[in-house]
């Protein structure tokens, strides 16, 4: 006698969620996917109400990987269904990685014409004169991240201007928000954690952003993409040794395999805690100091980290620099990771070259969301 599906109790059921453990058929599986996603777009506006507005624009951030063709998919779906009234647009942005960027972009032009949706490409080598295998070349592997990220927010940004768009949507589902809540609390940055696990973030610099895959488990998505039969780009990037989120994943993985609801309840944590009034007065204190005229232009908008990682690399910020940078971060204000020291290491080559790193590095705060 084959198990029927947990839901519609007619159908055979053919998958275990992961999220839940029940037992459903393959087109309940969708529904309850699917459903889910739009119960986090209708309630995750900070005060509950939907994180989109009807007739807004919005840019999926679109890397051709399993998250955003998924999110690609749904939204489209979801929109038509229950009416959004959104005009959705694919953003990608190319990083310059031969080999792996220019593969997954390929299927994200097969999505374009799948979905239907206009796609703007724009890439970091048009945007700065840099592709990240020039990055990598200058700087080596390990700190490559930091560039690509900052260097990503700004370029999705700048595209999501170039489109008119008002909200860009991106595919961090359940997993990457358990697993940055995880980051944050290793390294004493509490006061990200309601940020980190909000649907919906904006500051003044930057276009709004929303995550609709926040409770959606990252077996569940690949799961959806393969009965679904999406196309979608598979491989890891090949410059990615984030081995501090490498530890949390493998982590947040063995605790999923013990309790599946782990993920979502390590997101409940995140979400539920709140920060002391004393602590709450020292963070504000730290915001007036932050914005004082005397530290006006350390504190400039998201755009001057990527102005200042840029004004590095083309004063030839070296391996041994990067290196030098990265151990010398020094007490972080407000919770924000930062690098407030620089020992300064010159080059033999050229004596000048490393000023405007130390400058550079001395202004950047490196945000680890
Ligand atoms: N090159 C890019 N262009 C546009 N959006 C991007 C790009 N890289 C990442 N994003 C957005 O940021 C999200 C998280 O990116 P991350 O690098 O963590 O990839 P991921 O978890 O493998 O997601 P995906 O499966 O969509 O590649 C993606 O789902 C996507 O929405």
């Amino acid at each position: 006698m084959p198990t029927l599906c947990s839901i519609c109790t007619t159908a055979r059921a053919l998958v275990k969620r992961p999220k839940t453990g029940q037992q459903v058929c393959k087109q309940c599986f969708f529904d309850v996917f699917e459903e889910e996603v739009h119960i986090t777009i209708t309630q995750g506006a900070q005060g509950g109400g939907s994180i989109f507005e009807r007739g807004e624009k919005v840019a999926i951030g679109a890397s051709g990987g399993k998250d955003s063709t998924v999110l690609a998919h749904v939204l489209t779906v979801l929109n038509r269904r229950y009416d959004y009234g959104l005009d959705l647009y694919l953003l990608s942005i190319d990083e310059g990685i031969k080999g792996y960027r220019d593969d997954s972009l390929e299927t994200v032009k097969q999505n374009q014409a799948e979905y239907g949706l206009p796609l703007k490409i724009l890439s970091y080598d048009e945007l700065y004169g840099w592709t990240m295998d020039k990055v990598v070349d200058q700087v080596g592997k390990r700190n490559n991240c930091t560039f690509c990220g900052v260097f990503r927010r700004q370029a999705l940004d700048r595209g999501a201007a170039g489109l008119g768009v008002d909200h860009i949507v991106t595919g961090h589902n359940a997993d990457d928000i358990a697993e940055t809540v995880l980051m944050n609390i290793l390294r004493g940055d509490v006061a990200r954690l309601q940020r980190c696990t909000a649907v919906t973030t904006q500051s003044e610099d930057t276009i709004k952003r929303s995550k609709p895959f926040k409770y959606a488990y990252e077996k569940e998505i690949v799961m959806y993409a393969y009965f679904k039969k999406l196309t979608y780009f598979s491989t890891e990037c090949i410059y990615s040794p984030e081995a501090y989120r490498g530890y949390a994943r493998v982590f947040l993985k063995d605790l999923e395999a013990v309790r599946p609801s782990a993920i979502v309840d390590i997101i409940r944590s995140g979400e539920s805690f709140v920060l002391d009034q004393a602590t709450q007065r020292s963070m504000k204190a730290m915001r007036r100091f932050r914005t004082s005229p005397a530290r006006a232009n350390l504190q400039k908008p998201a755009s001057a980290k990527a102005c200042a990682l840029l004004q590095g690399l083309e004063s030839g910020l070296d391996r041994a620099a990067v290196r030098t940078t990265q151990m010398a971060g020094g007490e972080a204000p407000e919770g924000q990771r930062s690098i407030p020291m620089f020992e300064r290491k010159l080059r033999v080559a050229d004596g000048n070259a490393t000023e405007g790193i130390e400058r550079a590095v001395q202004r950047v705060e490196i945000k680890t969301e």
